[in-house]
């Protein structure tokens, strides 16, 4: 196709066909969008209309094929500002109706232009609403999409699929996370250092730190004990990340505990934080991916709408504190969709954890005071 504005070229779809097959069998046909080749991963829906590239570039999506339920996605392009690190890391997406034409002041490029660039496999023109029913029915599970000379008969595709790796047992932060430390400069006065394990962080995660005065260490998922002090932090904070936290190494969180550091995780960062205390974690049948999840916030009452992007959640008891071996800890917020573990609080130091993304990216604000909370802390520590 040629296009006299190629900042905003339209991708060719329709012309190659497609097959989505899920592990347990079922299958649905469409068209190539992206690359055409073959991919495998989770299948995972998730119900943001807005956000998209917000999405494919959070490395917390590492081996999952996207579903999105919002039928029509691609609108306003890809642009030069909202992506959230290097590259796509979704394994496969899957939308019913791209955009043909994007429209924004911002866009640069066409997404289906960028998925294939970046040599994203993907499918158009299925009924995402059966294939969203069916995840919520039957709970996420392994998916192929096949395209151009992958597509085969169905029972190899199907066979090919349950041979594919599963989400449960993935260690994978170390795929995605930085190999060398960088340091995001405080904006404004600096006011305390932090070291930010990246266990698969998000560019907006620093900035939010950034923002307060804090000037922020991120180091490697591979970071050990000594790295994180050689940065003399005032606050240790846990980021989000891919993979089953069951197979994350906990030395350095448990020295943080041990030493008192304050502490701040995220979705992966809570979720090590609670195995660390000693709480076990689990998969959720299909898991929470969106911007629009309640969660209450127990201290306050206040319900929060938030950005979530989780498989997995702690096993903890909702109405008791418990006895942990850094001293008592108790659930701080609660998902009030069903009542899913979403923060956790420790009593008798100052480390607190959620379950959902802060720095909302994409998503509403109404969490960002939890960036406040993690400076009360380092300021409680130096007072
Ligand atoms: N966004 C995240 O940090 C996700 C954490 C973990 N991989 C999960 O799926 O639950």
């Amino acid at each position: 196709m040629t296009t006299s504005n190629p900042g905003h070229a339209s991708t060719r779809q329709g012309a190659s066909p497609a097959v989505l097959v899920l592990e347990d069998g079922r299958t649905f046909r469409g068209r190539a969008y992206g690359a055409v080749g073959e991919t495998f991963g989770e299948a995972v829906f998730n119900t943001g209309m807005t956000g998209y590239q917000e999405t494919l570039t959070d490395p917390s999506y590492h081996r999952q094929v996207v579903v999105m339920t919002a039928p029509h996605i691609g609108n306003t392009g890809v642009n030069d500002e909202d992506a959230e690190s290097r590259r796509i890391w979704v394994a496969g997406y899957v939308v019913r109706d791209p955009a043909r034409v994007p429209s924004n002041w911002r866009s640069r490029r066409s997404l289906g232009d960028e998925l294939v660039a970046q040599g994203v496999v993907g499918i158009s023109g299925i009924d995402t609403r059966a294939l969203t029913r069916h995840l919520r029915e039957r709970g996420a599970m392994r998916v192929g999409i096949f395209s151009g000379e992958a597509l085969a008969d169905e029972a190899t595709l199907l066979a090919r699929v349950q041979e594919a790796p599963q989400m449960k047992g993935a260690n994978l932060s170390a795929q995605v996370a930085t190999t060398e430390a960088y340091v995001v400069p405080a904006i404004g006065t600096k006011r305390f250092t932090v070291a930010a394990i990246d266990l698969g962080i998000k560019g907006m995660t620093p900035h939010r730190l950034a923002e307060r005065g804090i000037e922020v260490h991120v180091l490697p998922a591979t970071a050990t004990v000594e790295d994180v002090y050689a940065v003399n932090p005032d606050g240790v904070f846990l980021s989000n990340g891919p993979g089953d936290p069951a197979t994350a190494d906990l030395t350095v969180v448990k020295a943080v505990l041990e030493r008192k550091t304050p502490l701040f995780g995220i979705c992966f960062g809570n979720q090590l934080l609670g195995r660390s205390l000693g709480f076990g974690t689990y998969k959720l049948k299909y898991g929470h991916r969106g911007i629009n999840q309640p969660v209450q916030d127990r201290a306050t009452g206040k319900v929060e709408i938030t950005a979530h992007n989780h498989g997995f959640a702690v096993d903890a008891p909702l109405d008791k504190v418990s006895k942990t071996p850094y001293g008592r800890a108790e659930v701080s917020h609660v998902c009030l969709n069903d009542n899913v573990v979403e923060g956790l609080k420790l009593l008798d130091q100052p480390a607190f954890s959620v379950q959902y993304h802060p720095e909302a990216a994409a998503g509403p604000h109404d969490a960002a005071y939890l960036f406040d909370r993690f400076v009360s802390l380092m300021e409680g520590q130096r007072a």
